[in-house]
């Protein structure tokens, strides 16, 4: 069986990957990638804010800008530690089907 197209998210990925070692001054991603995964950290952590703060302002359309500048900048946080799209799918199947509550209480 072949493999089903990639989402936009996979080809986004794709993309933010293929910035890794590219002229920082050719893409907004290699500038930030050249910059460090500390920095990636922290402009990922700026846009969660700004996406909480329209969440709770309850305004939909600009919910749905942050979102998208939140989901951008965690790809590129994770690609600046070499974690992949894939790994963090790999990780949600594995918790499939087992309910949060279920989770929280196997806890120690
Ligand atoms: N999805 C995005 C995307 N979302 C947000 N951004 C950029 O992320 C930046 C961060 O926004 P800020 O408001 O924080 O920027 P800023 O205020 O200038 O930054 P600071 O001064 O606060 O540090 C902006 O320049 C946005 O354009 C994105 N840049 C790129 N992409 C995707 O990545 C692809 C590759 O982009 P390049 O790497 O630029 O070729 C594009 O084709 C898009 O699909």
């Amino acid at each position: 069986m072949s493999d089903p197209l990639p989402t936009g998210l996979h080809r986004l990925a794709g993309t933010i990957a293929a910035r890794k070692g590219a002229d920082p001054e050719s893409s907004w991603t290699a500038k930030l990638l050249a910059k460090g995964p500390e920095k990636c950290a922290e402009k990922f952590g700026e846009e969660a804010v700004e996406a909480i703060i329209e969440a709770v302002k309850g305004d939909r359309e600009r919910l749905i800008s942050e979102a998208a500048d939140t989901l951008y900048h965690l790809l590129v946080m994770l690609a600046a530690r070499d974690v992949t799209l894939s790994d963090v799918e790999n990780e949600l199947d594995r918790r499939e089907g087992r309910s949060g509550i279920e989770e929280k209480a196997s806890r120690k």
